[in-house]
């Protein structure tokens, strides 16, 4: 299966069934697919300030499917999904998700509790909702780029992003550095 044919998957799976429905069916379709740097490197821009976050699809309003690039050291701040799926697949090198628990009273300021600490790599899938907690995601290598591709269930517009100090929330909205291949001014 080749990306394009990952991605018409993708919409036919999400088109008529809401995402709970499907999830394993999404992983499963997420793993088959084996990563080919020459089907996705039109959208792998990479940014010296930050990870980029580059849309490939819009999944007819029912799912965002974003390319995210990280240089080395790169890595996202803690954040939760708005109530939506997050499927995290790694095309290239290799990515840590750290998960902790949600602050037990937002008005309480707290250290974040870190649960678990994974890393993936080689064309795995990770899945996480809300219900699983917050996670931070980074590139942890010094000397070798990642790629993952991130399929976002409804998609949303924009997340909370918590300090891990204090637990506190605020509400950031995502961007897109690129679109289809073209950088956004
Ligand atoms: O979409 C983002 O910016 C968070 C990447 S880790 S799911
Ligand atoms: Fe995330």
């Amino acid at each position: 299966m080749n990306f394009e044919e990952l991605i018409k998957k993708l919409h036919v799976l999400l088109a008529e069934k809401d995402v709970a429905e499907v999830k394993e069916e999404v992983i499963r379709v997420m793993k088959s697919y084996k990563s080919n740097k020459d089907d996705w490197k039109k959208y792998a821009h990479f940014s010296a300030q930050s990870y980029t976050r580059n849309l490939v699809d819009r999944g007819n309003g029912k799912f965002n499917l974003i390319l995210l690039c990280w240089g080395e050291g790169q890595g996202s701040g803690v954040h939760d999904h708005s109530g939506s799926h997050c499927f995290m697949k790694i095309m290239e090198g290799q990515l840590v998700e750290t998960l902790f628990a949600w602050p037990h009273d937002p008005n309480v300021q707290e250290q974040l509790t870190e649960i678990d600490s994974k890393t993936y790599e080689n064309d795995q899938v990770a899945h996480i909702c809300d219900d699983h907690g917050i996670h931070r995601v980074e590139n942890r290598s010094h000397s070798n780029p990642a790629v993952s591709l991130h399929l976002y269930s409804p998609p949303f517009d924009a997340a909370q992003s918590f300090d891990e100090n204090s637990g506190k929330a605020k509400k950031c909205k995502v961007t897109f550095h690129s679109e289809n291949g073209q950088i956004n001014n």
